[in-house]
């Protein structure tokens, strides 16, 4: 989605109270100025994109040859260069529907986070139609994760490996920038062949700078980490940091393992499921295994209760994956052995 600007505001720097961290509503002085310097590199990057907007309709430039993707707030279609024939994926954007300022924010993101082997590359080419507004990136031809997964089941344990991997490294690279992701879901993981060997994360309509005061918007998803139900420390919102995306990316593991979420929000008094997570947590015990963690193996309960932590300071960073590829992580015969060598693909 382009840029959403409400429910957002700055941290401010210098308000610091008897504890620094309280002061920035848990946030270290580090921490809040990389998210700042983060924030106004993106500010020159789009300054400088306004100008540079192509003014033309986009069938005087590209012929369309088919719609790749649908979302909420704009459609993809692969299209080929009038001239070359160079296949790309135009990304357009109603204007009814985006501002120039939300639709120069989500170019510059995914522009700014440069080229990584799991992050859909972004041509600097954006282009201002009478009705829309449209970025050019890399095309991606065999759908997202999501017609991947099969319900029940998942996806096969090795592909589940390359997958945290690639997903990890793709966003290790966006918060070593000083961003966080925030949309972490399978209709964002892009399939890039029929064996899921490649993977490469799309869609930076929601990527923030580090620190940026958020508050839930709406109802909260399985993806939705636990400190942005809970009433936030600061009145303006909660500080966002890259624990965020670590929650989310526990979350799609599960799914991948399993074919399940493991809840439908991460809430204890309305969710039986997280309920019993956090009893299971709490206690330690086998008997306490809620039933959809039946089947999974210690490698992966271990990954899983690390990048699920409910408390942000003590979730495990979306790093935390790497020490855990080359054992199974489901208890399914025939697939333990299959793991392994994926370590290499997870690379920039
Ligand atoms: N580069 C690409 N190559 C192939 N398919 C793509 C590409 N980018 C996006 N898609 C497809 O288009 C769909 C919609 O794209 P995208 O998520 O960017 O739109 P959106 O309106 O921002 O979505 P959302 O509703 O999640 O905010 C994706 O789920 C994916 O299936």
């Amino acid at each position: 989605m382009p840029g959403k600007q409400s429910e957002e505001g700055p941290v401010e720097a210098g308000a610091s109270e008897d504890s620094e961290e309280e002061g920035l509503g848990g946030l270290t002085l580090e921490e809040l100025q990389q998210g700042q310097e983060a924030a106004r590199a993106l500010e020159d990057m789009m300054a400088l994109s306004a100008q540079t907007l192509v003014r033309a309709e986009v069938d005087e430039l590209y012929e369309e040859v088919r719609p790749l993707g649908q979302g909420r707030y704009g459609r993809v279609l692969l299209v080929t260069h009038r001239q070359k024939g160079t296949p790309l994926a135009l990304k357009q954007l109603p204007k009814p529907r985006t501002s120039l300022r939300g639709f120069l924010y989500e170019f510059c993101v995914g522009l700014s986070l440069g080229v990584h082997s799991a992050i859909v590359t972004a041509y600097g080419i954006g282009i201002e139609s009478a009705q829309s507004y449209s970025f050019l990136t890399e095309p991606v031809l065999h759908g997202d994760l999501m017609a991947f997964i099969q319900p029940k089941v998942g996806l096969p344990q090795p592909a589940v490996h390359r997958c945290a991997a690639q997903l990890a490294s793709a966003l290790e690279h966006i918060h070593a920038r000083g961003l966080v992701y925030r949309d972490l879901k399978p209709e964002n993981v892009l399939v890039c062949d029929p064996d899921c060997r490649h993977f490469k994360l799309t869609d930076f309509g929601h990527t923030r700078p580090r620190g940026t005061l958020l508050r839930l918007a709406g109802p909260p998803i399985p993806y939705t980490a636990p400190e942005l139900c809970a009433p936030p420390p600061l009145p303006e919102g909660l500080p966002i940091q890259p624990a965020l995306d670590a929650w989310a990316l526990g979350v799609l593991v599960f799914c991948l393992l399993t074919g399940y979420f493991p809840w439908d929000q991460p809430l204890a008094e309305a969710d039986p499921f997280y309920e019993d997570f956090l009893m299971w947590q709490a206690s330690g015990q086998p008997q306490d295994r809620p039933q959809p963690w039946f089947g999974l193996a210690p490698a992966a309960d271990a990954l899983l209760w690390g990048l699920l932590d409910p408390h942000p300071r003590r979730r495990s960073a979306v790093s935390s994956i790497r020490e855990h590829l080359g054992r199974p992580w489901r208890q399914r015969e025939g697939e333990a052995e299959e793991v392994g060598g994926v370590e290499e693909e997870a690379g920039q």
